[in-house]
């Protein structure tokens, strides 16, 4: 579970506030508009940076001043997951062994994790000879061989085409069923691929201005918000 309670965090004058609780196993979406805040909320949770005032609760336990690596989350980003000079399987490796020296055990672990991302045989290739959707596969996998059990995604699939979007989403809802990951996921994105979540979080100016089932965006209660969205308004 993750709980933020009174969360302050400010950038030179932009304040931001975060009070939030989520339970084990949830689904949540974060959208909102360009520099609301959605990286920083997530940045805050990872713990690469810490709040000026506020608890930050995972899994029962208060982290507000844990160091990322000694936090039960992992994190994949937009770009960049993957060092070029690496194989495949070496850069899955670093999410568990930095030094890469691996025994049998640890490379039947990430043979593996290659299955069930679908990459099977991919062990040796090298990010440059990887599409796009299969880059982001490999830092999913990164991610998943930590097995922690939140996993924090901030915009991983933008730069896909939709199709290729809405494959990784399924293979995503997937795997945090399988393992029972929290998953809370930044997006930019208001279509179908809200139904994937069980919950939205707005964020807005630096705080959370919605935190309902996805659906209830476009209750007529929830217009002005839907509106700063750029929803399509429901016509019933
Ligand atoms: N390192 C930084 N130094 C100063 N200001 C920052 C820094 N990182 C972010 N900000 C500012 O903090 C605000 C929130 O940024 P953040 O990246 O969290 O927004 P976001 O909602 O994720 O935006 P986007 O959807 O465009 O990625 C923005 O106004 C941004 O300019």
């Amino acid at each position: 579970m993750i709980e933020l309670n009174q969360i302050n965090y400010q950038y030179d004058d932009f304040k931001m506030h975060f009070n939030m609780q989520i339970a084990a196993q949830e689904k949540v979406v974060i959208v909102g508009p360009s520099g609301a805040g959605k990286s920083t909320l997530l940045s805050l949770i990872a713990g690469f940076i810490f709040p000026s005032s506020g608890q930050i609760i995972l899994n029962n336990q208060n982290m507000t001043q844990t160091l990322p690596g000694k936090r039960p989350v992992s994190m994949l980003f937009q770009n960049n997951n993957l060092f070029d000079h690496l194989t495949v399987e070496q850069n899955i490796a670093l999410g568990i062994k930095p030094s890469l020296k691996l025994t049998t055990f640890e490379k039947q672990n990430i043979t593996d994790m290659l299955a069930k991302v679908g990459l099977s045989g991919f062990n040796e290739r090298y990010p440059n000879q990887l599409s796009g959707g299969q880059r982001q596969r490999v830092a999913l996998a990164r991610c998943l061989i930590q097995h922690r059990p939140i996993l924090l995604l901030d915009e991983p699939f933008s730069a896909l085409d939709q199709a290729l979007r809405f494959e990784m989403l399924a293979l995503v809802n997937h795997i945090c069923d399988e393992f029972d990951l929290t998953l809370l996921m930044v997006s930019h994105y208001l279509d179908e691929s809200l139904d994937n979540f069980s919950r939205c979080l707005v964020v807005d100016n630096g705080k959370i201005i919605f935190n309902n089932p996805p659906w209830q965006l476009h209750e007529p209660k929830n217009k002005i918000i839907a509106q700063l969205l750029g929803l399509p308004l429901n016509k019933n």
